[in-house]
């Protein structure tokens, strides 16, 4: 049996050793593992993925391992190789050990067959040392392209799917480790974004891999293809949510699961909000808004492809895995959902509630959010450019600088935008004495002069108030808004109307649990 350099058989090969499968029960049903489940639950997955052999066939998809949080996991310990190596330093060459070493020994907590963690071992010391020669050749030129990125970058899930591959396997389930990460070899990744047609062609390509695996399990590296302009600036953090998604098209899945350690989405984060409840379901819309605004469940890639092909997601607890969790899905008022039966194309569209909207009871909200890191950027106008192009001025500015606004408020002469950056500023200890850290943040704020005063507000939080039931909530806004007033929360800015479906504002960083809290309290459990 030929194979490639690094083991892994090829795709015909494959498909020739299963032309006389025989086919589990059921469609299929695609499980993604975030890379703390993949760290501390292991074991977890391997009964999950065993359990649900009985009644459909499974997929599986895992990210980097991470022992304990994601900042200490594999992927941040890799990026942290490449800035070395471009930097001229051999500083990685610890951290490559350290990540050996790990998963070995993670192999030989859990592995009961001397043979499969033999065979592991050699694949990880492989895996390590291809990193090697990656980095040593990043070193020498002292650049680490987008490309390089993301085959340093790769090396995460290759190693955490081949330990998922040898614990399935050794466990009595038949796995097949599935490495994606090259399945478009070529034309190499362009700048210039992603297509219409690059993630419908590469669900085909996934699905075909994942057939070719027969009866055993595919697990799969969430890192998937050559994303033109890299991984990591096309589709960010977070990528293998997006990769199951694809899998889960390509393989026209009954049902694309999450796999989290909470146990679906709840009315607010549970681990600050201790009254917060379990939804049982939420739309895809909802989903969105609420990722983008620090609820990250979810990627927000992972939505518009599963849902257009009309695959339910359903987020579920690697430690609790009888909950029913969360189920993302249109439903029949949610009428902003890519293909929903009830989406209008016409251009207007009437504010008044929807005979559908105005049967469902009780209306309520879905969640409330916080989303942190963020500051409000505030820009006094000149006067020296008309208002519209006072405006179109600022966004390309922002835009040159790669600045993305989360929340806007304008009048004519005066802008506020809150944005969201996790290493903005840096505090120099008193109250007045921050330095702006980021390059990007202090570029565009240079330009921005040309056109006004600027300020800026440091250590600011946005609150939003997410559901497909607001537009119908009479006075919603006002009771959000006062709750946060009768509690002495301060409201720095407020928008509201963009989306239908949710009402945000922008309070101070250390009022940011508190808030959550009592508007919680007072918006959503006198609703039980
Ligand atoms: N509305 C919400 N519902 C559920 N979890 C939420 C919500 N808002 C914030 N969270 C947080 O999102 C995280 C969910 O994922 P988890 O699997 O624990 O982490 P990770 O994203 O590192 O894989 C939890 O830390 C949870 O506290
Ligand atoms: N390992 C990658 C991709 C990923 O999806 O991670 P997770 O599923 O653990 O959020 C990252 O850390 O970004």
């Amino acid at each position: 049996m030929s194979t490639t350099t690094n083991g892994y058989k090829h795709l015909s090969e494959r498909i020739a050793e299963h032309t006389e499968e025989k086919h589990l029960p059921g469609g299929w049903v695609v499980l993604k593992f975030g890379g703390t489940s993949v760290g501390k639950f292991a074991e977890n997955i391997a009964d999950v993925v065993k359990n649900g052999l009985s009644t459909h066939r499974a997929a599986i998809v895992c990210s980097a391992r991470s022992s304990n949080t994601k900042l200490e996991g594999t992927t941040n310990r890799l990026l942290r190789c490449a800035r070395a190596a471009e930097q001229g330093s051999r500083a990685y060459e610890p951290i490559v050990e350290a990540l050996r070493v790990d998963h070995i020994q993670a192999a030989k907590d859990t592995l009961k067959d001397g043979a499969v963690l033999a065979a592991f071992e050699s694949e990880v010391n492989a895996e390590c040392e291809g990193l090697v020669r990656i980095l040593e050749s990043a070193l020498h030129l002292s650049e680490v392209s987008s490309r390089t990125e993301d085959l340093i970058v790769s090396r995460g899930e290759k190693l955490s799917c081949r330990y998922m591959a040898a614990l399935l396997n050794d466990g009595g389930t038949p796995a097949q480790y599935v490495d994606v990460s090259e399945v478009f070899k070529t034309p190499s990744p362009k700048k210039g974004g992603v297509g219409d047609v690059f993630y419908p062609n590469l669900a085909e390509a996934l699905g075909r891999e994942v057939e070719a695996c027969g009866d055993k399990v595919p697990v799969i590296t969430g890192f998937f293809g050559n994303v033109p302009g890299g991984i990591l600036s096309a589709v960010g953090r977070g990528y293998t949510d997006l990769c199951a998604a694809l899998v889960a098209v390509g393989v026209k899945a009954e049902e694309l699961q999450i796999w989290k350690e909470v146990d679906g989405i709840f009315t607010a984060d549970p681990r600050k909000v201790p009254t917060a409840r379990l939804l049982s379901s939420v739309t895809p819309s909802e989903a969105a808004e609420l990722t983008f605004y620090g609820s990250e469940v979810i990627h927000p890639f992972t939505m518009e492809q599963v849902i257009r092909a009309r695959i339910p997601i359903r987020i579920k607890n690697v430690m609790n895995p009888r909950g029913n969790g969360t189920i993302i899905f249109p439903d029949r008022f949610d009428d902003s959902a890519p293909g929903s039966p009830t989406k209008s194309a016409g251009l207007f569209r009437t504010r008044s509630a929807s005979l559908l909207s105005a049967l469902q009871r009780p209306k309520r909200p879905t969640a409330v959010t916080i989303k942190h890191n963020v500051i409000v950027l505030n820009v006094h106008s000149n006067k020296r450019t008309r208002a519209h192009g006072f405006l179109m001025n600022i966004f390309s500015i922002l835009d040159r600088w790669h600045l993305s606004v989360d929340l806007i408020s304008s009048s004519e002469v005066h802008v506020s935008m809150a944005l969201h950056s996790e290493s903005a500023l840096l505090s120099g200890g008193g109250d007045d004495e921050y330095k702006i850290q980021n390059k990007d943040l202090h570029g565009a704020i240079d330009d921005l002069r040309s056109l006004g005063t600027i300020d800026i507000v440091p250590d600011m939080a946005i609150v939003s108030l997410v559901g497909k039931q607001l537009k119908n909530m009479i006075g919603i806004s006002g009771r959000f808004f006062s709750v946060l007033g009768d509690n002495n929360i301060n409201i720095e800015m407020i928008s509201q109307g963009a989306s239908e479906i949710n009402i945000s504002c922008v309070i101070e960083e250390r009022e940011a649990d508190r808030a959550l809290n009592v508007v919680h309290t007072n918006l959503f459990t006198f609703l039980e």
